[in-house]
């Protein structure tokens, strides 16, 4: 592992931010849900579903059917979503336009690229294997990697410190409340992308910046951002 502590980290969230995962979320769920006779949810609930990983998925599904879930119907569930998603994995999950050769550019200008999601390592790995991105990143972080996960700032702060790099010169890229309250909870700056699975407008959770297509994302934009 590199520990030049000087190179600046550019830290990704995952679904939503480098990968629309949300086909394959919607119906690894759908299918999930449908063994217990529940409505098969759409798009558009998943803003308010996903960010906290599966067993929150799950919970947040049976509150909107205004279901009662016990914890043995969850752990059950649980299962099943897994086999369901691993078994379809990569599915329809693609990075979303302008990504790879965003992180070409980032990578050529001599910055180090980390993943720090929510999403739990058992899923996280073999998605970004599948789709060929494992390799980009020299460390990847998920829901389960510690004792805690976005909006703590210890998330992100242990990612950094994985990756033998400095706050100070490190930024988060995310899509939803939990990567840019984690952003400002760990005071690093954050860039906000409009295009993933936010429930309100990105812009009232007051990034550094938004960008509205990978285009955006330079060397000269991230070192902008962290000042220097
Ligand atoms: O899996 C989730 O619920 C959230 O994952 P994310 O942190 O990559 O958005």
């Amino acid at each position: 592992m590199s520990h030049d502590t000087t190179a600046p980290l550019v830290i990704f969230d995952l679904d939503g931010t480098l990968i629309d995962t949300s086909p394959d979320l919607v119906a690894s769920l759908n299918h999930t849900i449908a063994a217990e006779g529940l409505e098969p949810v759409t798009y558009d609930d998943l803003t308010h579903l996903v960010g906290q990983g599966v067993h929150m998925m799950i919970t947040r599904a049976y509150a909107m059917r205004e279901r009662a879930l016990d914890e043995e119907t969850r752990a059950r569930l649980f299962n099943r979503f897994m086999d369901f998603y691993l078994g379809t994995m990569p599915g329809a999950s693609k990075p979303y336009a302008g990504v790879l050769d965003a992180l070409d550019r980032l990578e050529g200008a001599g910055m180090k690229l980390a993943v720090c999601t929510n999403k739990i390592e058992s899923l996280t790995f073999p998605l970004l294997e599948k789709l060929g991105l494992k390799d980009r990143f020299g460390t990847i972080t998920g829901g389960d990697t510690f004792a805690w996960r976005k909006p703590d700032a210890r998330h992100i702060l242990g990612t950094i410190e994985k990756a033998g790099a400095s706050a100070s010169r490190s930024i988060m890229i995310g899509d939803s409340v939990n990567d840019i309250a984690a952003a400002k909870n760990a005071a690093i700056p954050s860039i906000a992308v409009p295009f993933g699975y936010s429930d309100v407008p990105v812009a009232t959770l007051d990034p550094s910046i938004i960008i509205s297509h990978y285009d955006e994302l330079t060397p000269a934009l991230v070192t902008r951002l962290i000042g220097g």
